[in-house]
């Protein structure tokens, strides 16, 4: 995966989300981990990995993968408001199930939040990279549905949103 491609393309929608509501420059920290947090509850929920009084199926696949892709936007955007970058990693596949994946994201989120250092932050990164793995998504998935997703963030700006 290119991150420094995606990283670009963050870096100007952000800049354009800043510039459209008055915020250029403004530290965002606390707005985008709570955002992230909100990201991963609403992933979950889709999944519905974690509920077992539930007999109902989990979302599609690219509903899931829409979500999947809003955090992704979110942990980019936290690595530009610190000025970090995730670069390629070979990475082991998780032995954990969903939902103890997702509460391992979770506490990375925390952790990243209570101290923003430059190994947390990749931490974060690389728990989140390990959800998609479980989730079965390939680098090309993401890319694919993180290019449409910028897209349509830049219409909903375009509309008012
Ligand atoms: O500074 C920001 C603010 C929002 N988003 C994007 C990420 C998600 O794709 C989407 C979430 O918007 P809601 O659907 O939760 O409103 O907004 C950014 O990329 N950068």
């Amino acid at each position: 995966m290119n991150w420094e491609e995606l990283y670009d393309m963050q870096a100007q929608l952000d800049n354009y989300i800043e510039k459209n509501h008055g915020l250029l420059g403004a530290d965002l920290f606390q707005e985008k981990i709570l955002a992230l947090l909100v990201e991963l509850g609403e992933l979950a929920n889709e999944t519905r990995c974690f509920k077992f009084w539930s007999k109902k199926p989990r979302s599609e696949r690219a509903v899931i993968l829409e979500e999947y892709v809003d955090g992704i936007h979110f942990i980019l955007s936290l690595g530009l408001e610190k000025g970090y970058r995730y670069t390629y990693s070979e990475l082991e596949r998780t032995r954990m199930s969903e939902t103890e994946q997702f509460n391992a994201v979770f506490t990375a989120c925390i952790a990243f939040q209570m101290q923003a250092t430059e190994d947390n932050y990749i931490r974060l990164f690389k728990e989140y990279l390990q959800l998609g793995q479980l989730l079965d998504f390939q680098e090309s998935d993401i890319q694919r549905a993180y290019d449409k997703k910028n897209e349509i963030n830049y219409n909903r700006q375009n509309k008012g949103y």
